[in-house]
């Protein structure tokens, strides 16, 4: 019997950028985009300058609070649709356009807006679901970047649910999904029991 060393032993270690999709589509992740210090700054400033809302869903007829605090900016000509009624997004800001400035040059098209997420703590999610909408055309590419508590994303194949993919979505990273990625897999951010603080997530789309 031969013995695994440690290193090969432990799961796969991915270069940044390098795909971690098995197939159907892409999804690059680097982890450290965005340097400590510009990481701990943005994320002060969307924490405390961005105007967070609650929304509500319909859940078995009953209203309820959407599992965490959302937001909508980008270009103000462009309305995104919310529940069939057409909305203004409001406008970018300096901190939202030094980040979109930073993940175009790697996603390569300009993004028109910004959904924001803020999770405050390990019991906001966001269940599985693919963005698929109709505005963002076939094939959409979706630039993803984190702030603040580190939490598990899971992509998982539609055809085959088996096929589960992780990834730790850390303070300061980017994923880049593009290509099939939304027609053939779905993500979501899972609830955990642990006590976590918050975090930030920006998912950048092109709006046709
Ligand atoms: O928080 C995340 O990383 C994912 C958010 C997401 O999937 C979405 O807003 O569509
Ligand atoms: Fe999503």
């Amino acid at each position: 019997m031969t013995t695994l060393s440690l290193f090969e032993a432990s799961e796969p270690q991915k270069k940044p950028g390098q795909n971690i999709l098995p197939k159907e589509g892409e999804a690059l992740f680097y982890p450290a985009f965005f340097s400590k210090a510009d990481s701990d700054r943005l994320y002060k400033d969307l924490y405390g300058n961005i105007k967070w809302q609650q929304d509500k869903i319909v859940f078995y007829g009953k209203l309820m609070d959407l599992p965490r605090l959302t937001a909508w900016y980008g270009d103000t000509d462009k309305p995104y649709k919310y529940s069939g009624i057409p909305m203004a997004p409001n406008p970018w800001s300096p901190e939202l356009l030094e980040i979109k400035n930073k993940i175009e040059e790697i996603a390569k098209v300009n993004f028109s807006s910004v959904l924001l997420n803020l999770y405050r703590n390990g019991k906001d999610s966001v269940s599985w679901h693919c963005d698929n909408e109709k505005e963002l055309g076939i094939n959409p590419t979706i630039g993803s970047v984190s702030f603040g508590e580190e939490r598990t994303f899971k992509l998982r194949n539609l055809q085959d649910k088996s096929l589960v993919e992780k990834i730790q979505l850390s303070h300061g990273s980017f994923l880049l999904m593009k290509g099939e990625t939304q027609h053939k897999w779905e993500h979501e951010i899972p609830k955990t029991s642990r006590d976590l603080k918050p975090r930030i997530n920006l998912t950048f789309r092109v709006i046709k």
